[in-house]
């Protein structure tokens, strides 16, 4: 807290300074305080060189890949957005906004588990530009410029268990679980829905506007029936790819989010959640995005092994 400024004391007493007898008689001098004068100056230009770093840098960590959290969140007031369906979906539309991460909520073992699907996967397919996708509930994967489906793939055939599918809706049920505690929503009432898929990007360069992740958006409004975003990322910035840090746009600064293996970083799917991902400039990333809704129209299953 600063401190309250009272009137100057004169060194070493507790009195206020006040002229003497003698002093009145010679005219006052004035007395420069170059010592207090000097600090002065340095601790404007500190304040002045912080102020224009911040906005020549624009950018704050709001997590960084080498730290282990167990719970960080911020809370934001809420857009405008969620206005109307308050009235229809009670009990789950975002009332409490914000932002929050989890990096001990999934398990190594089922991280390792879901990056190794998404490699299976994958590897059936992939985009030519550098973003693919893998959506386990429609059998979309992406191939070459398009989409194809897995399911239907011949050589795909007996690629996945029933174990992947086992662990797929486990790690989802537990960030749904997440979801519900942090923003005080009923857990009856907040869905899955679409798309939720896993994601793979590398530094290809882009062939179609599928491969174009980078751009700042709001997911409401990619996706009207998102309410809740999450992603699980199953690969570390810094080690395993550069750049694709995920980028919360707000008008003071832009917040990071570095992806770290097994971090879920779970938010409102509103304007106040303005946001981009960085382009990948080297390695390969991936992550799964769980999608959540709070209208039941748009509520999806939970996938299941096809043969
Ligand atoms: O992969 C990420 O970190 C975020 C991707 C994203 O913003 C989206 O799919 O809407
Ligand atoms: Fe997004």
């Amino acid at each position: 807290m600063a401190k309250m400024r009272g009137p100057r004391k004169s060194p070493g007493t507790n009195k206020a300074e006040v002229p003497t007898t003698s002093q009145t008689t010679s005219p006052p001098r004035l007395q420069i305080d170059w010592r207090r004068i000097f600090i002065r100056i340095l601790m404007m230009t500190g304040i002045m060189v912080a102020v224009y770093y911040t906005k020549a840098t624009d950018l704050v960590t709001f997590v960084t890949q080498k730290e282990e959290v167990l719970s960080r969140s911020v809370d934001i007031t809420c857009s405008e957005d969620y206005a109307q369906e308050l009235l229809h979906f009670p009990g789950c539309t975002p009332r409490k906004c914000g932002r929050v991460v989890f990096d001990t909520l999934v398990k190594p073992s089922e991280v390792a588990a879901l990056l190794n699907i998404a490699k299976r996967g994958l590897s059936m397919g992939g985009s030519t530009g550098g973003a693919s996708i893998l959506d386990l509930h429609s059998g979309a994967l992406s191939h070459g410029n398009a989409f194809v489906n897995i399911f239907k793939l011949e050589e795909a055939r007996n690629l996945f268990t029933e174990q992947d599918f086992k662990i797929y809706s486990f790690v989802k049920n537990k960030i749904h679980k997440a979801i519900v505690d942090h923003f005080g929503i009923e857990e009856n009432k907040l869905y899955l829905t679409h798309p939720t898929f896993f994601s793979r990007i590398t530094p290809a360069p882009p062939q179609t506007v599928h491969d174009e992740y980078w751009h700042p958006h709001v997911d409401k409004e990619t996706y009207e029936s998102f309410h809740y975003t999450s992603l699980l990322y199953l690969t570390d910035y810094s080690y395993d790819f550069e750049g694709g840090r995920f980028i919360f746009i707000d008008k003071d600064s832009n917040k990071t989010v570095e992806p770290r293996s097994g971090r879920v970083s779970a938010f409102t799917s509103g304007s106040e959640n303005l946001h981009h991902v960085e382009r990948v400039t080297k390695g390969t990333r991936y992550a799964v995005t769980v999608s959540f809704t709070c209208d039941p129209k748009h509520a999806i299953s939970d996938p299941v092994l096809q043969r």
